[in-house]
């Protein structure tokens, strides 16, 4: 148990707990945005989802809208990404880092994904969604580097 307290003391853990929230958080704000674009653009996924806008059960309504799809690919590669940061930060985080490089690792991270966000969200000229995306695929690559030279060698 003392371990245990040990480790959730450790001020990487802490900043590793925060940062990771953050990136969550975002996350999670990609549902509230997908209904957000289908209720003001009236567009649904499911037949009993029309009622939703109109009075009575619409086919017209079932339909696909680029905006919706577009935040619904944002979600996605959040899940493509997000989670693998979580995973691989909490171990990552358990192999005693340097604070001030684990904080760099965690703050790039999360700008890169807020900024993906914006820039696929905002439709933002490429390369700007190429390198958001890549810079946080970095990111967790450095950390899954630093997880395996601490257990392998
Ligand atoms: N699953 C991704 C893998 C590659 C990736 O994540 N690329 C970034 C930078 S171009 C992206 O934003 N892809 C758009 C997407 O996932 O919808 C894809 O199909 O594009």
């Amino acid at each position: 148990m003392s371990s245990l307290n040990n480790i959730m003391d450790s001020q990487v853990l802490q900043a590793f707990f925060t940062y990771a929230t953050v990136v969550v958080l975002k996350m999670m704000l990609m549902s509230p945005l997908t209904s957000y674009f289908r209720l003001t653009r009236k567009v649904f996924a499911n037949l009993e989802d029309t009622k939703l806008a109109s009075p009575t059960v619409d086919k017209k309504l079932v339909r696909v809208d680029p905006h919706v799809e577009r935040v619904r690919r944002c979600h996605q590669n959040d899940l493509e990404n997000v989670i693998l940061f979580v995973l691989i930060g909490l171990l990552y985080s358990l192999t005693g880092p340097e604070l001030s490089t684990a904080l760099l690792h965690f703050r790039l991270f999360t700008g890169s994904r807020i900024f993906h966000t914006i820039s696929y969200v905002g439709a933002l000229p490429q390369p700007s969604r190429f390198l958001s995306f890549i810079l946080g695929l970095l990111v967790t690559f450095s950390m899954a580097c630093r997880v395996l030279c601490t257990t392998v060698l």
